[in-house]
């Protein structure tokens, strides 16, 4: 049986220390948090990633270097299975382990735990594939990634500096392979080509697309829609903004998609580029969120996120599945949180089966699943499309009967080719928004009218201790503290249209407070003061209570 070279980890263990006073987790998105408190953090990744490629027989798993939207100082790193989906929840529980080890000694001993716990043969192969963002402490954090990789003795390769996505689709395509899954080339120019030939063919005979205007965050999106434009052609037209990669601090700074999504304005860099009735689009740090929006003629600001992008391209897939003669028997399903808007979901659950599940795009992910083609959203704008393997396969040998069910069917297989199914990518998800909107011959203003947007409000609230916060139901009902729920309810009741929930922040540190009702008014109102209830509920300080809170 083979063992751990302890030296080899011991000696590279010394020079990645964890801090004494930090207590680390691997949360919904990995960990995330100061990039300069990390090191210790990567090194023990490292070993992490190679040790969950051995236990999966040397199947390649992905590690991506990333804090996504947070400000520039912070960082993080996410583990990715080998079919390009986010780590496996039982695997969290060990990284938190492993990272919180105090010195070598009981980092080895976390180690050999996790390997008898799990029952890793070290005799077996691990390789991995590894990314980071754009971040300036990323270049160190690889390092000492390495390190851990060098320590596990692992097969390790250097995608160097690209978006999640594309790492994710390289997880992927390296483990399919010379299989009939294959997934693609394994490189970043095999998963432009990809996008690209599938985009060209789903725009063939359309109209010319007008000129979208792309906020890159000052992100790794810059480099990646650069590159991906020279696939494309002179099929669609992108006027890249926030590409300034060196100006430090600039990144997600007053820009990038969740800037978009809080504010429910356009970033002020973009004030004087967008045109009126332009589309424009912003992504995130790491190019897996997407908000799209455009100003009328009054310079009136739409947002279309990710429940109006939900909308159109589930309606349109279930257009296509119709018209290729196939609605017998492929179903169609969407997953919403319960940040969806309930506009959106009236729209969609009117149209087809519409599932809420908790926070968190794995969530959304595995009960996509389970639709032969799922449709998934976050309301931030990050999500992607689904076809199961069985559904996938049907379209290849379905053989239509009519030239119009032919056409329907090479769209479908098309989008195939097009969407990126192993997460939500800004890229690929804007493609996607594109080619409806050309098939449909909408401009931002049809799509926007699908439905109207019930006014919302999002409140955080700083309480002692957000785990006294209990929900169920999709996280739509409080059961803890007691009686809160009730009280609740009482209060939406006097609101038209209303609807509020709660729930603990999972990467905050505070308790989440949304709001809707029919006027904006009622919802800011009805938001303020279900927040009062949650503050006053866990005994806030009164000196210290938010006056806007009623
Ligand atoms: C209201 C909201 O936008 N919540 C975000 C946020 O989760 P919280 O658990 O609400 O902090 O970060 C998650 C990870 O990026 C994302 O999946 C989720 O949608
Ligand atoms: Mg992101």
């Amino acid at each position: 049986m083979a063992s751990l070279h302890i030296d080899v980890i011991k000696a590279l263990s010394e020079i990645h220390p964890k801090p004494s006073d930090i207590t680390f987790q691997y949360g919904t998105a990995g960990f995330r948090t100061l990039g300069s408190t990390l090191d210790s953090v990567l090194f023990r990744v490292g070993l992490l990633a190679g040790l969950r490629s051995k236990k999966l027989d040397g199947k390649t798993i992905g590690v991506m270097v990333t804090a996504s939207h947070n400000p520039e100082q912070d960082n993080g790193v996410k583990i990715v299975d080998p079919r390009g989906e986010m780590l496996e929840a039982s695997w969290e529980g060990h990284a938190t382990t492993l990272s919180n080890a105090p010195n070598t000694e009981q980092f080895i001993e976390a180690l050999n735990t996790l390997i008898q716990s799990t029952k890793i043969d070290l005799s077996r192969p691990c390789n991995v594939v590894y990314a980071r963002d754009t971040r300036p402490s990323g270049i160190s954090l690889i390092s000492a990634l390495e390190d851990g990789f060098k320590a596990i003795g692992c097969s390790a390769r250097n995608a160097g500096v690209t978006t999640t996505p594309i790492l994710h689709y390289l997880v992927r395509a390296i483990n399919t392979k010379g299989t009939p899954e294959s997934y693609g080339e394994d490189s970043e120019d095999g998963y432009y080509r990809k996008l690209g030939l599938a985009f060209k063919k789903l725009v063939s005979g359309r109209p010319i697309i007008q000129p979208v205007l792309i906020d890159c965050a000052n992100g790794v999106g810059a480099l990646a829609v650069a590159k991906l434009m020279e696939y494309l052609g002179d099929t669609i037209p992108l006027v890249l903004e926030n590409i300034s990669l060196s100006t430090p601090g600039a990144l997600n700074n007053a820009c990038g998609a969740d800037y978009v999504k809080t504010m429910q304005k356009l970033p002020p860099s973009l004030m004087d580029h967008l045109q009126f009735g332009q589309r424009g689009c912003s992504l995130d740090g790491d190019a897996d969120r997407l908000m799209y929006y455009y100003l009328d003629e009054r310079g009136q600001f739409h947002m279309l996120d990710g429940d109006k992008i939900a909308a159109l391209v589930a309606s349109f897939i279930v257009e296509l599945v119709k018209s290729s003669g196939l609605e017998n028997e492929v179903k169609v399903g969407v997953v919403q949180t319960a940040y969806a808007n309930g506009a959106s979901t009236k729209y969609l659950a009117d149209r087809l089966p519409v599932k809420c599940v908790p926070t968190g795009v794995k969530h959304l992910h595995h009960a996509a699943e389970h639709y032969d083609i799922g449709v998934y959203f976050e309301a931030n704008g990050h999500g992607t499309v689904i076809f199961s393997p069985h559904t996938q396969a049907r379209l290849a040998q379905y053989q239509p009967s009519t030239p119009a069910q032919s056409t329907a069917l090479g769209h479908l297989i098309n989008l195939t080719q097009l969407i990126n199914q192993t997460v939500g990518d800004a890229l690929s998800d804007m493609l996607l928004v594109e080619v409806v909107l050309a098939h449909k011959s909408y401009t931002g203003v049809e799509w926007d009218s699908l439905y109207v947007d019930l006014p919302n409000r999002l409140v955080k609230v700083v309480v002692g201790d957000r785990n006294v916060f209990r929900t169920e139901n999709a996280e739509r009902r409080l059961v803890s503290p007691p009686g809160l729920q009730q009280k609740i309810e009482g209060l939406v009741q006097r609101y038209e249209g209303g609807r509020s929930f709660v729930r603990p922040s999972g990467t905050e540190d505070v308790v989440r407070v949304y709001a809707e009702a029919v006027v904006k008014s009622q919802a800011d109102e009805l938001a303020f003061r279900v927040a009062g209830l949650v503050y006053d509920e866990v005994g806030g300080d009164l000196a210290k209570r938010p006056k806007e809170f009623l």
